[in-house]
């Protein structure tokens, strides 16, 4: 399951970008009861019984299906930091709901459409489970039969960074700091931004810079991260099309490719790594265009 950043600036709640750091999951149908195994990130912090994310999802899929299966072996090898705003927890949805449709008997193809709605139910936004599920950079929306969304080709000059600072943020306190009312000036900021992202992401990342500024709700959430707003200013002062990555409070730097760069070794990203403080761990990532990828190990058994 590939980390996600969702908004990209101005796209609040319907952008998002797969990102090359993952989590793994396997999954086996048991003879009876739960046993869940977390290495890596959130070891000896998460939950191992029904109460862990990956189960909750897993058996709000199972329910969905209307399948019960008599028992059931987890374990998750982690490495996306969690509430730092890289879609930790859009990872661990999206490997419960894929986990149950890929080992439901009654599931002959894995309908990623039902696979999306649920798990846009079960995250509460449709952003960051678009982007895992379906990898690159997706947008989606919500409509009364619930979210759909669809890729975008990013460009090949487009190189993510993602910088996370010791600090978290939950996404359900950072959602709180969001007003219900914006100003039409406001909106129609975002509106023109988001749209120019779909280009500058696509065709002409030279826009980047202009296309990531945001009125909605990054500074609103200043005051639950202002250390993050104050390297996203520093970034793009000099330059670079810096947002806060998700909720938060890690930054995510869309910086591009220069021909002269040798691979794996952008100007871009020396220069970003520069202007961060001490105690971010910076991580030069690539767009991941595959998403949620499943291999099957031995029949009745899965990893995704
Ligand atoms: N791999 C995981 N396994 C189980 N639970 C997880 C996992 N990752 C995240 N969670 C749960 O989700 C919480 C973090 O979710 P939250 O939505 O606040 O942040 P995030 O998903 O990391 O960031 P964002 O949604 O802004 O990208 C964790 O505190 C934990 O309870
Ligand atoms: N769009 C969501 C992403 C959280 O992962 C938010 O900013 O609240």
């Amino acid at each position: 399951m590939p980390a996600t950043s969702a908004n990209l600036g101005p796209a609040f709640d319907c952008a998002g970008l797969a990102l090359t750091l993952h989590d793994v999951v396997e999954f086996a149908v048991a003879d009876s009861g739960l046993t869940v195994e977390v290495s890596g990130v959130g070891a000896g912090e998460l939950p191992t019984d029904e109460r862990h994310l990956v189960v909750r999802a897993f058996r709000a899929a199972c329910e969905r299906l209307g399948w019960t299966p008599p028992g059931l072996c987890v374990r998750a090898e982690n490495a996306i930091p969690q509430g730092r705003g890289m879609g930790s927890s859009a990872a661990a949805v999206v490997a419960g709901v894929v986990g149950a449709f890929e080992l439901c008997p009654d599931v002959d193809v894995r309908d990623d459409g039902a696979v999306l709605r649920l798990a846009d139910e079960l995250e509460g936004h449709p952003d960051n489970v678009a982007a895992c599920l379906l990898g690159g950079a997706t947008l989606s929306w919500t409509t009364p039969e619930g979210a759909r969304a669809d890729r975008l080709p990013v460009s090949e000059d487009v190189v993510p960074v993602v910088l996370v600072p010791e600090a978290t943020l939950s996404t359900h306190t950072a959602r709180t700091l969001l007003p219900d009312l914006v100003p039409h000036a406001d909106a129609a900021f975002n509106a023109a931004r988001a749209a120019l992202l779909v280009h500058a992401l696509t065709a002409e990342p030279a826009m980047l810079l202009e296309a990531t500024d945001d009125r909605l709700h990054q500074r609103q959430r200043a005051a639950a991260m202002p250390d993050t707003i104050a390297l996203v200013d520093r970034l793009r002062t000099a330059g670079h099309a810096a947002v806060v990555s998700g909720a938060g409070p890690s930054v995510l730097v869309l910086a591009r490719r220069h021909p002269d760069d040798v691979p794996g070794d952008a100007a871009a990203v020396r220069e970003v790594s520069g202007i961060t403080p001490d105690g971010w761990r910076v991580y030069p990532l690539e767009v991941d265009h595959g998403g949620a990828r499943v291999v099957r190990v031995t029949p009745g058994v899965s990893s995704s």
